[in-house]
């Protein structure tokens, strides 16, 4: 067969910029977007996170103002993780249902001030646990599923009544969608979302976060036996299928930009929000490149980003969220 050239050039879209912009398949936008942000005691404090250079723990006050500044940018969401002091945390990791953790503190001051952006929160023991694990511990060291739930149950309900609007469950306990969405249906919050941490994979790409919820020297041991496997995808396929049948609203896939073909896989197969966590890790793979001078962080974090909705994301949690929107904005 002759080959369609030159009668077919597919350089004749690329030669302009308007027309670049108009064939473009994808696009990033702020509602793209959700924040990570972490939440530390005390008022008018920040304190960075050597690891993450650029990232930041702050007081419930600095956090309002965030908030703020995320919502008049148009991020449409902000994920909170909170800094438990560690004569709070416990082997069973109870500081999770206290009603005025520090937590539940930053999601009322957030609704009240900033009613209009969204407010995911993490449903996971670790950063209340004492061993640093998502759940609760036998003495051979492995993290009992059922036994964890009823505590993931209470920390849902706790978190919902804050005021939280998504429920995250990120601890890869079998069984725990359905349990929570049971609970939050009974106590009647029938709006209040659940996002599962579906496959959420034991990755080497977590070691900032842990630093930056205070958890890194306290972990015994690994998270492989509630954690996936980075070597299987239609593992990966089973989870999300699990927690979609258990009532999830939408699911997400951990870390991002190594799993973007399971992203792909699970948006094909079942045709749902998919969201996709670019984890502290790959945070800092840019961070290090852009100090390096072996990088352009803007056109890095703006390329890395579109990535993720190419794959088939919904949205994508960033902690370059912030500076992403600020490019989009220009
Ligand atoms: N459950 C939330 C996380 O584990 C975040 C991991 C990261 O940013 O490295
Ligand atoms: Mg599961």
């Amino acid at each position: 067969m002759h080959a369609p050239y030159p009668a077919l050039r597919l350089r004749r879209t690329r030669a302009t910029a308007w027309s670049r912009r108009l064939h473009a398949e994808n696009v990033l936008t702020p509602a793209d977007l959700i924040w990570p942000l972490f939440v530390t005691e005390g008022e008018g404090v920040e304190e960075p996170i050597v690891t993450l250079p650029g990232v930041s723990r702050w007081s419930v006050d600095r956090i309002v103002a965030s908030a703020r500044e995320a919502r008049d940018l148009g991020i449409t969401c902000l994920a909170l993780f909170p800094n438990t002091q560690k004569e709070r945390r416990s082997d069973d990791g109870a500081e999770a249902l206290n009603p005025d953790n520090l937590m539940c503190r930053a999601i009322r001051a957030i609704k009240q001030a900033v009613p209009d952006i969204g407010v995911l929160t993490d449903v996971a023991l670790d950063p209340y646990t004492a061993h640093g694990h998502d759940g609760i511990v036998d003495d051979a060291g492995y993290v009992l599923n059922d036994r964890t739930i009823e505590l993931l149950i209470g920390q849902s309900l706790n978190q919902a009544e804050a005021g939280a609007d998504i429920i995250a469950p990120s601890d890869m306990m079998d069984g725990r969608v359905g349990l929570i969405r049971e609970a939050l249906e009974g106590g009647g919050h029938v709006n209040v979302q659940i996002m599962a941490y579906a496959a959420k994979y034991a990755s080497a790409f977590y070691g900032p976060f842990r630093d930056a919820v205070g958890s890194r020297g306290l972990l015994k041991g690994d998270k492989t036996t509630y954690q996936m496997n980075p070597a299987n995808r239609e593992e990966a396929l089973r989870e999300v299928a699990l927690d979609l049948a258990e009532g999830a609203d939408s699911v997400m896939v951990k870390p991002g930009l190594p799993y973007l073909d399971i992203v792909r896989e699970v948006k094909d197969a079942f045709a749902v929000p998919v969201f996709a966590y670019q984890v502290s890790g790959e945070y800092a793979m840019i961070e290090a490149a852009v100090a390096a001078g072996a990088a352009d962080r803007d056109a890095m974090v703006l390329e890395t980003l579109l990535a993720f909705k190419r794959a088939g994301c919904s949205g994508v949690l960033t902690y370059h969220a912030l500076h992403a929107a600020r490019l989009l904005a220009r």
